[in-house]
C-alpha cells in the first residue's frame, strides 16, 4: 500500500473512533449477515474491546445457543439474551456483536437505543444463505425449508432492523472491505449530524 493509502486508512479510523465517542457500536442484522465476523475487526480497527452477546451468552450458561434452546426454549433464551445485552452495554464504548434476534426484542431495542450507535448489516437472501447453509448450528433454522424460513424472518424483521442509526450493506465483499463501509458509514453520521440545524 502507498503512503499515502496508507494515511487515508488511518485518517478513517481516526475519524471514526472520534465520532463514535464514548458510545458502544452494536452491530445488528440477520444470522449470516457478518456481524461476529465484522464487529470483531471493526473493534481492532478502533482499538477497543469486542464482545459477541452469542459467545458471552454461551460462556455465562456454559452452554451453546442450540442447548439453550433445545433446553428453555426460546422465550428464555430471549429473557437472558436482554439481560445479557444490558449488562454489556453498561460499559463502553465497545463493539457488540448482537444475535440475529436481539434488536428484535423491543425491551433490547429501546435500550440499544440510549446511548450506543447501531449499525443494521443488511444483506440479501442470497448471501446470507450461501453463508449459513454450511453449519447447522442456528437452532430456528432446524426446519423444513430452512432458506424459505430465513425468508420469512427477512421479511418479519427487517422493517425493525432498519430502526437502526446505520445501515450498511453486507454482500460479497472481503470481511476487511465491509469494515472500512462501517467505519466510513460511523464518520459520515457525524458529518449529516452537525450539519442538521
Ligand atoms: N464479508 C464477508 N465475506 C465473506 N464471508 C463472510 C463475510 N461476512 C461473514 N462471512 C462468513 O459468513 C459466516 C457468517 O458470518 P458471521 O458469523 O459473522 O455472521 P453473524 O451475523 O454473526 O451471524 P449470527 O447472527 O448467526 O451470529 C461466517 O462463516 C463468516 O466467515
Ligand atoms: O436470528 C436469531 O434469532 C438468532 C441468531 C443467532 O445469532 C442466535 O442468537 C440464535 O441462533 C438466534
Ligand atoms: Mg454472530
Amino acid at each position: 500500500m502507498s503512503e499515502q493509502v496508507l494515511t487515508l486508512a488511518e485518517n478513517l479510523k481516526d475519524r471514526a473512533r472520534a465520532a463514535l465517542g464514548r458510545r458502544n457500536l452494536v452491530l445488528v442484522g440477520l444470522m449470516g449477515a457478518g456481524k461476529s465476523s465484522v464487529g470483531r475487526l471493526v473493534a481492532q480497527q478502533l482499538a477497543i474491546p469486542f464482545v459477541d452477546t452469542d459467545a458471552e451468552i454461551e460462556r455465562v450458561s456454559r452452554m451453546t445457543i442450540a442447548e439453550l434452546f433445545a433446553a428453555y426454549g426460546e422465550q428464555e433464551f430471549r429473557a437472558l439474551e436482554t439481560r445479557v445485552i444490558k449488562r454489556l452495554l453498561r460499559g463502553g464504548p465497545r463493539v457488540v456483536s448482537t444475535g440475529g434476534g436481539a434488536f428484535i426484542n423491543e425491551s433490547t431495542r429501546q435500550h440499544v437505543k440510549r446511548g450506543s450507535l447501531s449499525v443494521w448489516l443488511k444483506a440479501d437472501l442470497d448471501v446470507l444463505w450461501e453463508r449459513v447453509n454450511k453449519r447447522d448450528t442456528r437452532p430456528l433454522l432446524k426446519t423444513e425449508n430452512p432458506k424459505q424460513t430465513l425468508e420469512n424472518l427477512m421479511n418479519a424483521r427487517y422493517p425493525i432492523y432498519a430502526e437502526a442509526d446505520l445501515t450498511v450493506l453486507s454482500r460479497d465483499v472481503s470481511k476487511e472491505v465491509m469494515a472500512r463501509e462501517v467505519l466510513a458509514a460511523i464518520v459520515e453520521e457525524k458529518k449529516a449530524e452537525s450539519k442538521a440545524p
